[in-house]
């Protein structure tokens, strides 16, 4: 696989002139941050060797380099899932080109199921950690010393000083947000109300499909992250109706104002 990545990340050298340090991963719905991207160079996923391509609605399946606030960015419109049937390793493929690539932070989002009752749809939680709920892990397999370490450590998998500053930025914007565990399960399926009940007793505060895999090996890695989940409906149980990924979309569209205002502004800090 270092070959492929190594191949992939010269593709993106020789197409492009942008050297971010930050990339930013667009769950469902949030692909609009891509708007407030500045001087944009766009590469479908389609045209990067070695990269598989998004199936999934609301995902549009581009790179997009630019700038915001005169930083230099590099944002994933559509990413990889587990239950599209992609192998682990090609769900966080992008994670190893990142790095190779030169980025140091990411920050992840997501579109997730609120099981915490004080939550609404359109709340936006600040991830505090994560629990994987896969059954399996990313990096199961021989391991590549020049990755990373074959037993990473997770105890700051989303990092306090990034928490931190998001907090400080979402304070002085006057923007509300929540604290919370993200658990990631494969899906496609939304959760049955007892697999809820089981998931809030193991201490989730939101359910989703994905960001575990990447967020896994963005520490593996060493790429520091921060990650934010759009709360779109309440999980089974909570929510008075059943789930549609079209309601999940619209809702993270709404939500998108907030979440797109809070990202720029935790850009221009970072950066
Ligand atoms: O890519 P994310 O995690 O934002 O997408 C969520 C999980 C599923 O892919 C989909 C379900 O509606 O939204
Ligand atoms: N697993 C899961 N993923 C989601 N993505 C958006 N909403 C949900 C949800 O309720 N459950």
């Amino acid at each position: 696989m270092y070959s492929k990545v190594v191949e992939t990340t010269n593709f993106l050298k020789e197409t492009t002139e942008y050297r971010p340090k930050v990339a930013i991963v667009l769950g469902s719905g949030l692909g609009n941050l891509v708007d407030f991207i500045d001087e944009k160079m766009e590469i479908d996923y389609s045209d990067i060797p070695n990269f598989p391509v998004s199936t999934v609605a609301g995902h549009d399946g581009k790179l997009v380099f630019g700038k915001i606030g005169g930083i230099e960015v590099v944002a994933m419109k559509g990413r990889f899932h587990f239950y599209e049937g992609y192998e682990m390793k090609e769900v966080t493929y992008p994670m190893y080109v990142m790095k190779q690539f030169g980025i140091e932070k990411l920050i992840v989002s997501n579109a997730a199921g609120g099981s915490n009752k004080t939550y609404d749809p359109g709340t936006l939680m600040l991830i505090t950690d994560h629990i994987n709920a896969f059954g399996t892990n990313p990096l199961i397999g021989k391991n590549d010393d020049r990755f990373g370490p074959r037993f990473p450590d997770m105890t700051e998998a989303y990092k306090i000083y990034l928490r931190d500053l998001a907090k400080e930025v979402a304070d002085n914007l006057g923007i509300a947000y929540k604290e919370g565990v993200y658990l990631g399960t494969t899906g496609p399926t939304y959760e049955t109300g007892a697999e809820v009940r089981a998931f809030t007793g193991m201490g989730a505060d939101a359910i989703g499909m994905s960001t575990v895999p990447e967020v896994t090996i963005a520490n593996y890695l060493g790429i520091d992250v921060l990650g934010i989940s759009c709360i779109t409906n309440m999980a089974t149980g909570i929510a008075e109706k059943a789930h549609s990924h079209e309601d999940v979309v619209d809702v993270a569209k709404k939500a998108g104002e907030n979440f797109c205002n809070w990202v720029i502004n935790i850009v221009k800090k970072i950066g």
